[in-house]
């Protein structure tokens, strides 16, 4: 029997619990409420989590047209420059994520503000989905490239 030091604190999402009838410790994640016999190590995976995001695309875009702009020409790099600017916008609190997506993003969930509810893995672009299930709540990412364009993301749940 491995000995759990149950003392010490719990990676976040977790919560440990006494079976009532074993009287055994097992640790609960919080977002999914599923339960567990081994004490975790990482973070508790939260399942499904919402996220806004800004998008610029450019010429190499899967589909380089978009709301915006019927035929995008802009360069990977020029989209990229473009994508570090709002984000320096946003970090100086010069703007906010929604007025620039709503704006700005290439993607149609510029309507909502970047908004793209809430998903679960599986659902995004891998590169989309590995920035943004790293990025704890209200934290924003650094531009991230998927086969769409140039991203920032911002989790929002
Ligand atoms: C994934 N997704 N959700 C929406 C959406 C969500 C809520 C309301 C309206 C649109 C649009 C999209 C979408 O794929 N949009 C594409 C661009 C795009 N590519 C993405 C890759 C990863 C995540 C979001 C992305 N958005 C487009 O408009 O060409």
């Amino acid at each position: 029997m491995s000995s759990q030091d149950n003392e010490a604190p719990l990676p976040e999402g977790w919560e440990m619990r006494t079976s009532r009838s074993t009287g055994m410790t097992y640790f609960l994640n919080m977002y999914t409420k599923k339960s567990q016999w081994e004490r975790p190590e990482a973070p508790a995976d939260p399942g499904e989590i919402r996220c806004s995001h800004l998008l610029v695309k450019h010429a190499e875009s899967r589909r380089p047209s978009s709301w915006r702009e019927e035929n995008i020409t802009r360069t990977k790099d020029e989209a990229m420059e473009l994508l570090k600017g709002y984000r320096k916008q946003i970090v100086a609190n010069d703007a906010t994520f929604a007025d620039l997506a709503s704006k700005y993003s290439d993607c149609s969930s510029a309507k909502r503000g970047g908004d793209l509810g809430m998903f679960g893995r599986g659902q995004m672009q891998a590169p989309f989905e590995e920035e943004a299930f790293k990025l704890k709540v209200g934290q924003l990412s650094r531009p991230v490239e998927t086969d769409s364009g140039v991203h920032i993301i911002l989790r929002t749940a």
